[in-house]
C-alpha cells in the first residue's frame, strides 16, 4: 500500500504554505516529518485528514495496483493536543468507540486487550479523562487506531508528551504497528527521528523531499538536516535531498 501525494497546494490568504508538494509513502515504514516552525507540518496533516480543504493537488491510496482517492476514513490522526470527552472515563469512551465501530473489530478482541497493549492500568482505565495527563490522552488516541486500523496514521509531535519510559513503550508499539500501516510523525527532535524512523522527510518552502537514507545515524546527520532546513539556497557542503 502507498499514500501518494501529488502537487498538494494549501494557502492561507496570501500565505503559500504547501506549494505543489509531492511524495510517496509506503506501508511498513515509519516516516519522520521534519520542518521548521511554521513550515506547514500541521497544515499538511490537517489537509490529509480532511480538516482543512486543499487548494490544489490530490492524495491517493494505491493498493494492489488500484489507485483511489484518499478518504477521511483512511486517516488516523493523533493530535499534539488531543480533544477527548473529558466527562467520560477512558474505559467508557473506548467502549463507546468500539460500539460505533463494531463492524471493524475482530470478534475476539476485548476492550481490556486494547488497554493492555497500551499499558494503561486498570485504575487509570476507570478514571475520568479530564484527570488524564497529556501523554495519557495521546495513548487513548493511539488506542483508537488499534481498533479501527486506518491505513495511514499521522502523529503530530506525539512522543514529546511522554516520559522516557512511555516514549520507549510507544516506540516499540509504533514499530509493531508499522507492518500494517503507513506511519508519519512530525517532530523537532532529531535524535528521535533518526532513532525511530525508516525514512526522514523534510518539509521546506512548501515542498517535501527525502533525506538520503545513508545519512540516518551517520555522524553528519544532524548538520546535514540543519543545512537542509536552512533558508539559504543550495551551497557548498549542503547534503543532497532527492525529491520523491
Ligand atoms: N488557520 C490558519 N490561518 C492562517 N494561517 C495559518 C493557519 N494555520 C496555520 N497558518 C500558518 O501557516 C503556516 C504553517 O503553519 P503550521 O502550523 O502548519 O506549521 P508547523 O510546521 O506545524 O509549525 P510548528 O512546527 O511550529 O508546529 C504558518 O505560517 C502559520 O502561521
Amino acid at each position: 500500500m502507498e499514500l501518494i501525494l501529488e502537487n498538494i497546494v494549501k494557502n492561507y490568504g496570501d500565505k503559500k504554505v504547501l506549494q505543489n508538494a509531492g511524495f510517496t509513502f509506503e506501508k511498513g515504514k515509519i516516516y519522520g516529518l521534519l520542518g521548521r516552525n511554521g513550515a506547514g507540518k500541521t497544515t499538511l496533516f490537517n489537509s490529509l485528514s480532511g480538516e482543512t480543504k486543499l487548494d490544489g493537488g490530490k492524495a491517493y491510496i494505491k493498493e494492489h495496483d488500484t489507485l483511489r482517492e484518499l478518504q477521511e476514513d483512511d486517516i488516523g490522526y493523533v493530535y499534539s493536543l488531543p480533544i477527548l470527552p473529558e466527562f467520560l472515563t477512558g474505559y467508557e469512551f473506548v467502549k463507546f468507540f468500539m460500539d460505533i465501530n463494531r463492524s471493524k473489530i475482530q470478534p475476539d478482541q476485548q476492550i481490556d486487550d486494547y488497554f493492555e497493549i497500551m499499558k494503561i492500568t486498570t485504575e487509570d482505565r476507570h478514571r475520568l479523562i479530564k484527570n488524564y495527563s497529556h501523554g495519557m490522552k495521546n495513548k487513548i488516541q493511539m488506542l483508537l487506531f488499534l481498533i479501527t486500523k486506518p491505513p495511514v496514521i499521522l502523529l503530530d509531535e506525539p512522543l514529546t508528551s511522554f516520559d522516557v519510559i512511555v516514549a520507549l513503550e510507544m516506540k516499540i508499539l509504533l514499530r509493531t504497528m508499522k507492518k500494517d500501516h503507513i506511519l508519519i510523525f512530525s517532530t523537532h527532535i532529531l535524535q528521535l527521528a533518526s532513532d525511530l524512523c525508516d525514512e526522514l522527510v523534510i518539509l521546506n518552502k512548501g515542498q517535501l523531499s527525502s533525506v538520503p537514507r545513508e545519512l540516518l545515524g551517520s555522524p553528519e546527520f544532524e548538520q546535514s538536516v540543519i543545512d537542509l532546513l536552512k533558508d539559504e539556497p543550495e551551497g557548498e557542503g549542503r547534503a543532497d535531498a532527492s525529491n520523491a
